[in-house]
């Protein structure tokens, strides 16, 4: 397990669901992306969501990730209810998303990218020194603790496979001020070939391993049947199932997305 961020509330829950969305709806104009959406993650778990194109999953995580404001519903961390709803108080508390473009910077070295926008400094204000040799130690650090094999980390990663760049992705979300405990990411092998997906894939794991909660949104559902230890799939903006992925085989769950919780023929698990 990791550590408890500093910015815990007092009295918050450091046992249960790491997160829970609790009864979430967001529109556009007439456009119900989400409606009631619950469900809850707990650490040390990776919790795969999936749903066709449309089915509100991104509008989903971006309210998970704080980016955008539900209409009703709540976010608990911990079992303390995420008040602001924006992305610095959900980063704060430990929440960390990935987006499928990976927002890194081709023309910077793999430590620069990890630390972009939050360099460590020293010196007086106004005349801060980059302590380049301390986030050098720190990214090196990380990406070992993760079996993260990079050898040259001042090499820029314009030069680097699709499968490092997201390791990179990812160990830029893991150098913040406080750990992170849910790792949020949208198709995170989409542009991989197998063995890069692979490597990503095991990585994943790793990270569940630690301790870390991590939701991995995903359009390959036999790839996310054998990560994943519980699913959340999304239809029309709703809930259609969330539950283990040992319920579910890749035609059951085809047919969730396609039909809806129909397809099981009975009630979805809570
Ligand atoms: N910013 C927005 N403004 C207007 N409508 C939006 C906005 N974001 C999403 N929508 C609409 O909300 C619905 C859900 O979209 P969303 O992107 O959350 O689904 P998704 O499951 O992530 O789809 P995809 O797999 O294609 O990314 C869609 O009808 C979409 O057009």
């Amino acid at each position: 397990m990791t550590a408890a961020p500093a910015s815990l509330a007092k009295g918050a829950r450091t046992d249960g669901p790491v997160l829970e969305v609790v009864g979430l709806s967001k529109s556009y104009g007439r456009v119900r992306a989400v409606t009631d959406v619950s469900f809850d993650v707990l650490p040390g778990e990776i919790l795969g969501i999936v749903g066709d194109n449309g089915a509100g999953k991104s509008t989903l995580m971006n309210m998970v990730s704080g980016a955008v404001a539900p209409d009703s519903g709540e976010l608990r961390i911990a079992g303390d209810r995420l008040a602001p709803h924006t992305i610095g108080n959900a980063r704060a508390r430990g929440i960390e998303m990935i987006y499928q473009d990976l927002g890194l910077s081709d023309n910077l070295s793999v430590v620069e990218n990890v630390f972009l926008g939050r360099e460590w400094t020293a010196g007086p204000p106004g005349l801060p020194v980059l302590r380049k040799k301390a986030m050098r130690a720190r990214t090196r650090q990380v990406l070992e603790r993760l079996g993260i094999d990079l050898h040259d980390m001042n090499v820029l990663v314009e030069g680097l496979s699709g499968g490092q760049r997201q390791m990179v992705a990812i160990a830029r979300a893991l150098v913040t001020e406080n750990e992170p405990r849910v790792m949020v990411m949208d198709e995170p092998t989409a542009a991989l070939g197998t063995t890069e997906s692979q490597g990503v894939n095991d990585l994943i794991v790793r990270l569940r391993d630690r301790g870390y909660a991590v939701i991995v949104i995903s359009h390959r559902i036999p790839e996310v049947l054998a990560l994943a230890d519980r699913l959340l799939v999304m239809k029309g903006g709703r809930r259609v199932y969330h539950g283990p992925t040992g319920a579910l085989d890749v035609e059951r769950c085809v047919q969730l997305i396609v039909r809806g919780a129909d397809a099981l023929g009975k009630e979805e698990p809570a």
